[in-house]
């Protein structure tokens, strides 16, 4: 049996973790998918893309308002997937060669790997190794739910949606989180009549309350919004799918060309046999680790979707990076950072948050003051007419320090990062907006005049 002094599984971040510094051990790296992971080859690369074209697409029905009569003539769908995918595709290949042909103290196993006993892993490619140390990186997939005749039915997952053969002319989408909004903003302004089909009381549940509201309010006049549904079962009619649903008005059914589920992703940890090596789980089927990405067996690291509260690429990076410290130095070991982690929404608007909701410092039980300012309300907001968007900061009213922030608006991505920064390097909110200048009439006046209102004791 093949022994190694260190296993990778899994090539999205994991696979950055294996540098220069790295020359002197015998490293195998094992991926059962394609070289790059999610984020690269079906996540936040190829999404985005789409979503700036989309944008571009959005934008002459944009401009009416401004004076500006434009048309958008058409939408060259197998281009744009083409194009997106001509240069993804040759990046993963690219990264797969290098690492199985010219990095001479890699061996590549392509396979779904399994553990079969302590530190003892079978490729799934017919052979079987061992390793002193293992680095756990293999990530999440997308949850199926339990709605009858389903798979029968045929339906697409974030993985397949984007390599469409032809753009439909109707699409449902089920769920109503970080996926869904941003593929219905990406099909809607490609012209696709999308419905989507929310449990809930309002879209994108998980952000703050007032944000979620005002999303759903300015969703529901773009697409066919159906909240507190239960989708029950799936039916395929020739070229159609239907998918039979109940709802306060009880039985309904969506009929449309291609059906999208988007309900969450769970963590690959089911394919892997944990138990035979002694890795401990959380009920939600993660690894557990501590503040050093270190599980419950010596010498064996997890990282990103697999182990992490937080399903983003960022903070996977981040542990890679943390992880490949504490490989290199492990006596002097870093922790990972998880204090003020920012998300954001690609969709239309964008929305960007940081730290606490105002739902959560209530239930802390934290003191807390809040200030709002609308995107309206300062001079670029007024060039763009943006009649929707707003910026909503809370704060400890003592120390000024900011406890959360939450954006929704255009390029509320980029307009949130100096609430980031603010807040990962301590500074409070009458130091951070009279502390430095803020480009007149740039969008952040939106953060500078949030900051300002916020009532300080
Ligand atoms: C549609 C979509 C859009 C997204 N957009 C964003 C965004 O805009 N911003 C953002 O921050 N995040 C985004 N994310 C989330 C982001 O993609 C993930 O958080 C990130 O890619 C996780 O990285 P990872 O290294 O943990 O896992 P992955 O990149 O998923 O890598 C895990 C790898 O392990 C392999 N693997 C799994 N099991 C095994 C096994 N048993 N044996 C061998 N190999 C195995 C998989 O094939 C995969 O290649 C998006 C996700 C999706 C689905
Ligand atoms: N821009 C980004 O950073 C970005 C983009 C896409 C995905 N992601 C990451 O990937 C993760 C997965 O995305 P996602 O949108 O699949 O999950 P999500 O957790 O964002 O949303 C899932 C939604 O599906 C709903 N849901 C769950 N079960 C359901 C069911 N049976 N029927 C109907 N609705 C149901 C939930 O209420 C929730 O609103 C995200 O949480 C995020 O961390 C990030």
């Amino acid at each position: 049996m093949r022994h190694f002094d260190l296993v990778i599984i899994g090539t999205g971040s994991g696979n950055s973790i294996p540098d220069e510094r790295f020359a002197h051990l015998n490293i195998a790296i094992v991926e059962k998918g394609v070289f790059g992971g999610t984020c690269l080859n079906v996540g936040c690369i190829p999404t985005k893309m789409f979503v700036h074209t989309a944008d571009q697409a959005a934008a002459p029905a944009n401009a009416k308002k401004l004076g500006v009569d434009a048309h958008l003539d058409g939408v060259r769908w197998p281009e744009i997937r083409d194009r997106i995918f001509g240069r993804i595709d040759p990046i993963s290949e690219g990264g797969r060669r290098w690492r199985a042909q010219d990095n001479a103290n890699v061996t590549v196993y392509e396979g779904t790997a399994r553990f079969v006993g302590p530190k003892t892993l079978d490729t799934g490619t017919g052979e079987t190794i061992t390793a002193d140390r293992f680095v756990i990186a293999a990530g999440s997939r997308p949850v199926i739910p339990e709605v009858a005749d389903i798979e029968e039915a045929g339906f697409h997952t974030s993985d397949t949606i984007m390599r469409l053969e032809r753009l439909p002319q109707k699409m449902i989408i089920l769920g109503s989180g970080f996926v869904a909004t941003e593929f219905a903003h990406v099909f809607a302004s490609f012209g696709v009549e999308v419905t989507l089909i929310a449990r809930g009381d309002v879209l994108l549940r998980a952000e703050d309350a007032e944000i979620a509201e005002r999303f759903t309010e300015i969703a529901k006049s773009k697409w066919d919004v159906r909240l507190h549904r239960k989708a029950v079962r799936a039916e395929r009619t020739g070229d159609k799918i239907r998918l039979h649903l109940e709802g306060p008005d009880g039985a309904e059914v969506v009929e449309a060309d291609e059906l999208l589920v988007a309900v969450g992703r769970k963590p690959n940890t089911d394919l892997l046999d944990l138990g035979k090596t002694g890795v401990a789980l959380h009920a939600d089927g993660r690894i557990e680790v501590d503040e050093f990405q270190r599980t419950s067996e010596e010498g064996i690291f997890a990282m990103g979707d697999i182990s992490s509260e937080y399903q983003l690429k960022h903070v996977a990076n981040h542990e890679a990076r943390v992880v490949q410290h504490n490989l290199l130095h492990p006596e002097d070991m870093r922790k990972s950072d998880h204090r003020y982690v920012p998300a954001a929404v690609f969709s239309s608007p964008q929305i960007a948050s940081v730290g606490l909701t105002e739902e959560q410092a209530r239930a802390k039980g934290i003191r807390y003051v809040t200030a709002s300012q609308a995107y309206a309300s300062i001079a670029y907001g007024w060039a763009m007419e943006d009649t929707t968007g707003f910026t909503k900061i809370i704060a400890d009213p003592e120390t000024g320090l900011l406890l959360g922030a939450h954006i929704i608006g255009p390029q509320a991505s980029s307009v949130i990062q100096p609430i980031v920064q603010a807040m990962s390097f301590g500074l409070d909110a009458r130091s951070m907006a009279r502390g430095q200048y803020w480009i007149h009439p740039a969008m952040p006046e939106i953060v500078e005049n949030a900051l300002l209102s916020l009532p300080l004791d």
